[in-house]
């Protein structure tokens, strides 16, 4: 592929490739962000909402329970301790009210009767009455056999304090279940000091103590909690035993965010494919006369506009490289300057035109004569720059084909048919040898040139760089 058309469809690829990852990487970092702080304002208002439940519940009971402690007849039961009375009286009321416990405990804080109960009345004697009685003026989480209460207390007046009425309704999973309903979290109480767990997720006491010590924050910006866990901080557990958490399952969050997210994710790779497209279409519409201006130039720098053929620059730094880079083994490199004789005259006689129109024949006529590795370059004004690779067997022989190429048959000038000669200087080098400077090779070629001329012209001298002795019998040899 044309390279300006490929580097101009990478750079758009690119540039559209790396917006759309900075968009993902920034759309992601925003909507976890937004996440966290919808999370965290939803634990706080879950937090707030069960605590207001529970106050709410609560004073509503506290109402309902002023009924009894003020009733006469219940007051007077507990003056004289009639224990059955006061029994059936409490579970009269307790149904009423809705409240899951209903107690009578004396000025000292001992249990004295309660309403009838679903287990054994036993495992309230465990309760310690009268640390509760001491805190009682705010309600209490209360674990009565293995079972969740929230309890307050009332006094019972006559008008002196004759006892203290102790009402709860009970924590249980149905409750925890509307509660979760209503807050959209899981919840969860557990006792630090015993069995007591109750909650909304589908795991035991020991398991979610494995999640209490896990640490859920992630190590690495891309790794996501599965799940917020809060403590809720209870106004009043007895001892600080009873424990409430909310836990949010963040993979509700997820499962939305992933999805705006894979759809991002095909919207750009639909915007990357329409920008490979559009690329591709700008790139040829711009390479093409790029490429052709810049081709342009390159010849322009490096051609002869005359003869078609490399300039001086061009032949000599084709020349250098060749030098440079060929293993030549066992080929002589040869360098070699030829110029067209009396082109002076020529120019004199038919015009300076016909001049040029010789110097196109003599240049097209060496080029079709050379094979297309060989260099062929003009050097300046008549004189013309060749380089071959030969066998040093082949030297004079090639020389003297290029100079009879030229010599057999006259080149056509305008009307005229005009005979022309070349005189050539031929500097060899040898595999073997260093290889000298350029601009010392071209001196040599260049004063063999001088003796052709000065020896008659049209004919081929060879010469060689001082310190690199000519072989002589490989060249008599050939000859
Ligand atoms: N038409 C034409 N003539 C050129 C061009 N460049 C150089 N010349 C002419 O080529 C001629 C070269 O003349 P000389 O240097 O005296 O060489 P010569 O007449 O070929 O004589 P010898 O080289 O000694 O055989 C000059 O008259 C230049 O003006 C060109 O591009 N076009």
């Amino acid at each position: 592929m044309n390279s300006i058309k490929a580097r101009v469809i990478l750079l758009c690829v690119s540039l559209i490739i790396l917006t759309a990852l900075a968009m993902q990487f920034s759309h992601g970092w925003f909507i976890s962000q937004h996440n966290q702080r919808q999370m965290n304002s939803q634990v706080a208002n879950a937090s707030y909402f069960l605590q207001q439940y529970i106050e709410s519940r609560e004073s509503n009971l506290r109402y309902s329970s002023n009924v009894i402690t003020q009733d006469f007849g219940f007051r007077q039961a507990i003056a004289t301790n009639d224990l059955p009375t006061i029994t059936s009286m409490l579970t009269n009321h307790a149904q009423r009210i809705q409240a899951d416990l209903m107690l009578v405990l004396n000025n000292d804080g001992e249990l004295i009767a309660g309403n009838e109960l679903d287990f054994p009345f036993t495992e309230l004697a465990n309760v310690n009455w009268l640390d509760f009685n001491r805190a009682s003026e705010a309600g209490q989480f209360v674990e009565v056999n293995n079972r969740l209460f929230r309890l307050f207390s009332l006094p019972i007046r006559a008008p002196h304090q004759i006892g203290i009425s102790v009402i709860a309704f009970e924590i249980n999973g149905m409750l925890l279940e509307e509660l979760k309903l209503k807050t959209g979290l899981d919840i969860i109480f557990q006792s630090s000091l015993s069995d007591l767990f109750l909650s909304t997720l589908n795991i035991d006491k020991a398991e979610f103590e494995t999640i209490l010590q896990q640490e859920n924050l992630p190590k690495l910006w891309w790794q996501r909690s599965d799940y917020l866990l809060e403590k809720v901080a209870l106004q009043s557990s007895l001892e600080q035993q009873i424990q409430l958490f909310l836990l949010a399952d963040l993979s509700v969050f997820y499962q939305v965010f992933d999805r705006l997210n894979y759809s991002l994710l095909l919207l750009t790779l639909v915007i990357v494919v329409i920008a490979v497209v559009l690329s591709t279409l700008l790139a040829r519409r711009l390479a093409n006369p790029l490429s052709h201006l810049y081709q342009d130039l390159i010849y322009r720098a490096t051609h002869d506009h005359l003869t078609a053929i490399f300039n001086r620059y061009a032949a000599i730094e084709r020349i250098t490289d060749e030098l440079k880079r060929s293993s030549r083994n066992d080929k002589i490199y040869c360098v070699a300057l030829c110029d067209i004789d009396n082109f002076k005259k020529i120019n004199d006689t038919y015009g300076h035109a016909v001049g040029d129109e010789v110097l196109r024949g003599f240049a097209a006529r060496l080029k079709t004569t050379l094979r297309s590795y060989d260099v062929l370059g003009r050097f300046g004004g008549e004189e013309f720059l060749i380089a071959l690779q030969l066998k040093p067997e082949e030297a004079t022989a090639s020389f003297e084909r290029l100079r009879t190429v030229i010599s057999s048959t006259p080149i056509t000038g305008g009307s005229e048919l005009i005979p022309v000669t070349m005189s050539c200087g031929v500097c060899l080098l040898w595999p073997e040898d260093d290889v000298p400077p350029m601009d010392v090779i071209l001196q040599a070629a260049d004063s063999a040139l001088y003796k052709a001329k000065d020896h008659g012209r049209n004919q081929v001298i060879f010469t060689h760089i001082p310190q690199f002795p000519v072989k002589e019998a490989e060249m008599d040899e050939e000859a």
